[in-house]
């Protein structure tokens, strides 16, 4: 190949025209990157006989060339969908994707059902509406979960998270075990001892005036996590440490971030503080098979998984355990992968329970009429005994305050979009076809804010979903907090139970004041979205009511 190909390339596209243009460039990018793909098609030996002008002329011509192939490309996949017209060369809308607002993102649902944007060279189609957000999460055969660049370096690259398909499935029906009745039962003393420590911390806070509250509602979870996952496992030091080094992980896995983990960088803090957890992790793994083998009580989330192993091994009647469960986890599962699942699990709970929780009791400082409601049920539920373990039975009897968390979930969705990455051409609609290896993106917010199903979708009315046959309750297919299909939230059982929980407690141990400033409303994009603020809150105790009080007279007081 001579020096001038590359100019010639493009003289002669010119010449023959737009249609001869499309096909050279087409047949120049169609894998990989434009620019990888013009700058291969430059033979380097003719560089040294070239005079300089020559080489300039040749480099300026494949820039040319690999900056207009890239408009193309764009502009071809993009096809009739709304989006910007052209991508910035290179990187794209990089720049948005670093400072991520709510507004923004709206700007993009609110221009269709599809729509399309690019970020260095990945083209990115976002879904805004019910019908094409649950078509993607529930085509396997066409999208898979994509979580971003740096995720498997800090999760393992061999981590169950990332698995497809049937292994997939079988992993997760193992997996399924741990969310049972029974489980929740065991995990929900663990649960209220842990957030009753921290409602006597909120109190015993010598600051006067409010203040953000979101990284101690954080604390709260990150300790209940650690301890219904782990039990008494991990020491107290241990849970400590895991707890302090955690955040470094919630930031290396934001949207954007510096992918190589070179040291000082945050995927190599991140790196450092996995390792850590994963001590902690198999620490517990190792000790648990010791008792489980000893036939000793369950008392955590890893004690139910292993004594779940030890039945299904043993055939032991187990009347939770069905024949195909049985067959997933009659297997040897080592410290590293029980230890690799409790990573995943923390990570995939954290930041969108710490989202639940801070938004739920924003809601409810705000809207004290609804706030008394679930202090009524709560009171009627729980008799003159306001100090007695809640169990699982009376959380199933909350229904105001389980249909409070719902809305409260709906109105804020702790995780407004999933990533997902299609392998091969996804026939998305009769008009369009996603192209293979694009990110395609399914978004919750306006499904959870679609008014023909949600009238007045801005405002927080819990009775939407206690009537069966209203609108809320008649169209479960909008209700996406959790996701759909595949790989839905395998969380949400326990989610539900520990945001009821907490919100039922607290709503008879304390009375709390939230100081409204202008950030109050506005939402931070942090993988999952807090309010700008971080909810500034004042705490103090609630006193009983005398034995006897009608719960109507207690919540009014
Ligand atoms: C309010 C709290 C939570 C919210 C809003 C939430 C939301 C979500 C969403 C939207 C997905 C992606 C679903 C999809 O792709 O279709 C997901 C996946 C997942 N969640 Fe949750 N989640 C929460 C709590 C939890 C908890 C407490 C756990 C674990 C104990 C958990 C474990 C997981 C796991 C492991 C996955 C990936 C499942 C898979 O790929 O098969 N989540 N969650």
């Amino acid at each position: 190949m001579s020096s001038a190909v590359p100019s010639q390339m493009v003289h002669n596209a010119s010449q023959r025209g737009a249609a001869s243009v499309a096909s050279a460039f087409e047949s120049a990018t169609s894998n990989g990157s434009v620019l990888q793909k013009a700058l291969t098609a430059f033979d380097y030996a003719t560089l040294k006989n070239a005079d300089r002008t020559t080489i300039v002329f040749t480099l300026l011509a494949l820039l040319a060339t690999a900056l207009i192939a890239e408009q193309y490309v764009y502009q071809r996949k993009k096809g009739a969908l709304p989006g910007p017209s052209w991508t910035i060369p290179v990187i794209g809308k990089f720049a948005d994707s670093l400072s991520p607002s709510l507004e923004k993102y709206q700007e993009g649902w609110n221009s269709g059902p599809l729509s399309v944007a690019s970020v260095f060279n990945i083209f990115i189609v976002i879904a805004s509406s019910t019908e094409f957000s649950r078509k993607i999460l529930n085509s396997p055969t066409y999208a898979e979960p994509c979580l971003v660049a740096s995720a498997k370096k800090v999760l393992c690259h061999d981590n169950w998270v990332f698995l497809n398909g049937k292994v997939h499935v079988d992993y997760r029906r193992g997996l399924n075990t741990l969310f049972t009745r029974r489980a929740l039962s065991v995990y929900l003393s663990i649960q209220e001892g842990i957030y009753k420590q921290h409602f006597a911390k909120w109190l015993s806070n010598p600051n006067p005036k409010p203040e953000a509250y979101m990284m101690h509602f954080r604390d709260l979870n990150m300790e209940t996590s650690l301890r219904v996952f782990c039990g008494d496992y991990i020491p107290e030091e241990g849970a400590r440490e895991v707890s302090e080094n955690y955040w470094l992980i919630t930031v290396a896995l934001e949207l954007v971030n510096f992918p190589f983990a070179f040291p000082g960088t945050k995927v190599y803090n991140a790196i450092k503080a996995r390792k850590i957890a994963m001590k902690w992790f198999e620490h517990t793994a190792r000790e648990s098979k010791k008792r489980m083998a000893e036939g000793k009580e369950v008392t955590c989330l890893t004690d139910a998984w292993i004594k779940a192993m030890i039945d299904a091994k043993e055939q032991r009647d187990n009347a939770e355990l069905e024949a195909e469960t049985r067959r997933v986890l009659v297997r040897d599962f080592s410290d590293r992968e029980i230890a690799m699942v409790l990573l995943s699990f923390l990570f995939a709970s954290q930041d969108a329970m710490t989202s639940g929780l801070t938004y739920l009791f924003q809601h409810l400082a705000d809207r004290p009429d609804i706030l008394r409601k679930v202090r009524e049920e709560q009171y009627r539920i729980r008799g003159d005994a306001i100090d007695a373990p809640t169990t699982l039975d009376m959380v199933e009897q909350m229904e105001y305050t389980k249909a409070v968390v719902k809305e409260s979930l709906r109105l804020k969705p702790p995780v407004i979009m999933v990533p997902y990455m299609n392998h091969k051409d996804f026939p998305i609609d009769k008009g369009y076809t996603v192209p293979k290896g694009s990110m395609i993106i399914p978004s919750f917010w306006n499904p959870l804010h679609d008014e023909q199903v949600y009238p007045e979708p801005d405002e927080l009315r819990p009775e939407r979903w206690l009537d069966a046959e209203g609108l809320a309750e008649k169209n479960p297919k909008n209700y996406l907090v959790f996701g759909s299909g595949p790989h839905n939230c395998i969380g949400q059982q326990y989610a539900n139970m520990h945001l009821t929980a907490v919100l039922g407690t607290a709503s008879v141990l304390l009375n709390w004041e939230h100081e409204v400033t202008p950030q109050s409303e506005k939402v931070e994009v942090i993988a999952t979205i807090f309010p700008k603020d971080g909810a500034r809150m004042k705490f103090t105790p609630r006193a009983a009511p005398a034995p006897g009080t009608a719960p109507e007279i207690a919540a009014a007081a």
